[in-house]
């Protein structure tokens, strides 16, 4: 049986242990780390201050997501990807109420990314 999200330290375990997998993924890594030359040292306490404001509304981030995924090269085979190592990222560690409301505010916000994303090529012309 394992423990839900409860913590700061279950966040910073939830962000870490992603990243990991994202680092090292064939088709996510090269984003991150090729196009994005993502500076991880600050990128990931962006990402526990992120998750903890959206899980346990503690308000700590501060910033606009979306504006940073604009230049990137991603479509839905990389959502796709993002999510599946995002559920069993949580799988791995927690189950529970907040683990399963984790996934599904990842599945929602994603969708809604991917969504707008997908008209940045029809904005061009005009
Ligand atoms: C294919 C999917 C995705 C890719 C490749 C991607 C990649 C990136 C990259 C390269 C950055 C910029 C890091 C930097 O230079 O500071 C970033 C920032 C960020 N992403 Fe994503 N992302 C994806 C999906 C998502 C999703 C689904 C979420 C939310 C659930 C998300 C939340 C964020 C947040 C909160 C930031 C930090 C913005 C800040 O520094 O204020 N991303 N992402």
């Amino acid at each position: 049986m394992l423990p839900d999200l409860t913590t700061e330290e279950d966040i910073r375990c939830l962000v870490d242990s992603f990243y990991n997998r994202v680092d090292q993924d064939e088709l996510l890594g090269p984003v991150f780390n090729g196009f994005a030359h993502v500076n991880w040292a600050s990128h990931l306490p962006a990402m526990y201050d992120f998750w903890s404001s959206v899980l346990f509304g503690t308000s700590r981030y501060k910033g606009r997501p979306f504006p940073k995924h604009i230049p990137l090269p991603i479509g839905a085979a990389h959502f796709q990807r993002w999510l599946q190592l995002f559920n069993q990222t949580v799988d791995a560690h927690f189950s529970g109420p907040t683990a399963t409301d984790a996934k599904a505010r990842a599945l929602s916000i994603a969708t809604l990314f991917e969504h707008r994303l997908s008209h940045r090529s029809s904005l061009n012309i005009l």
